[in-house]
């Protein structure tokens, strides 16, 4: 309807915003930055993404963070009041251990993140290393003499990962340096959105440092990788021109959006700026119009008052 556009929703009539939100049967949100920031929900995102439900619409949660487990996932939207199952919430450490187990993956891996991939693994079967603090505080030949490089480990799977070390990064190059090993990345967000005056390292951090010092590319299971939508429309017999796409972020969830042919909301709660948009709609590189938005609003809340 408004195809990358970057129509501002509220200044459309009202039966325009009508005829809008009556052209998509499902809906696919990001979570970090549009639903909520850490574990404070955003001015009303729970009640219209419940809105969307009662009206008839599916929707599916689709996060990059892969801090939790779809289970941890499940318990939170309860917390703050969004109505979702289990099977409809897809992080990037459930995709990680989709990929592997889609992979015939049959060795250990070895972890550079935390439990949402080591909770995901478990659910798959997979052997895998353990997560937390991996420090040292001694010269490198020192540390080297005590590391023992595990003879099982087939791949290296990086996600965030808050204790993000050097003796985990010399650990994971070198299982890397086997071109055997497989590398994956749950998703390359480069912060987290936090609207303060810190900047909070997102996995992209993490992956660059074990991508640069392995000196390969990882295999990206999450945002904009279509991988999942694909499953979903074919799982769900999903439409993707009735199908909306919900972000924060344009180089992930947008991106996504114009890849799968789904239609884009872009609100202005997470990391993307109206400033960043407007310069990309004035760009003529593909790849910068590839990352503009149908529409877009304050915040997702301000949809309530037309979903009556
Ligand atoms: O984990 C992140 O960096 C972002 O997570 P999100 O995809 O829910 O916004
Ligand atoms: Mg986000």
């Amino acid at each position: 309807m408004y195809h990358k556009s970057v129509t501002y929703l509220l200044q459309l009539t009202k039966d325009e915003i009508n005829e809008f939100l009556n052209s998509f049967d499902t809906v696919l949100t990001d979570c970090d930055g549009v639903l909520w920031l850490n574990n404070n929900v955003i001015d009303k995102a729970n009640l219209v993404m419940n809105r969307f439900r009662e009206l008839g619409k599916k929707v599916f949660f689709i996060t990059n963070n892969s801090s939790k487990s779809r289970e941890e996932y499940a318990i939170k939207c309860k917390e703050l009041n969004f109505k979702c199952d289990k099977e409809e919430i897809i992080s990037s450490a459930y995709l990680a251990a989709d990929y592997l187990k889609n992979c015939g993956f049959n060795k250990k891996v070895y972890i550079v993140g935390s439990t949402g991939i080591t909770q995901e693994l478990d659910n798959v079967g997979i052997k895998h290393t353990d997560v937390g603090p991996d420090v040292h505080c001694t010269t490198v030949p020192k540390l080297i003499e005590g590391i023992k490089l595990d003879q099982e480990i087939g791949a290296v799977i990086v996600g965030f990962d808050e204790h993000i070390s050097f003796p985990k990064i010399l650990k994971a190059s070198s299982y890397l340096n086997n071109p055997d090993c497989l590398f994956v990345a749950t998703n390359t967000d480069e912060q987290f959105p936090l609207n303060s005056e810190f900047i909070i390292p997102g996995t992209g951090t993490m992956v660059a440092a074990v991508q640069t010092c392995a000196g390969r590319k990882p295999h990206v299971v999450g945002k904009p990788n279509t991988y999942i939508c694909e499953a979903l429309v074919k799982e769900h017999n999903i439409n993707p021109k009735r199908t909306l796409m919900i972000g924060d972020r344009c180089n992930t969830d947008i991106l996504l959006g114009t890849r799968c042919g789904f239609q884009t909301l872009l609100v202005l709660t997470g990391v993307t700026t109206l400033n960043d948009v407007m310069e990309w709609k004035q760009s003529d590189s593909q790849d910068e119009q590839d990352l503009l938005p149908d529409v877009y609003l304050d915040k997702l809340g301000d949809l309530l008052p037309f979903l009556k």
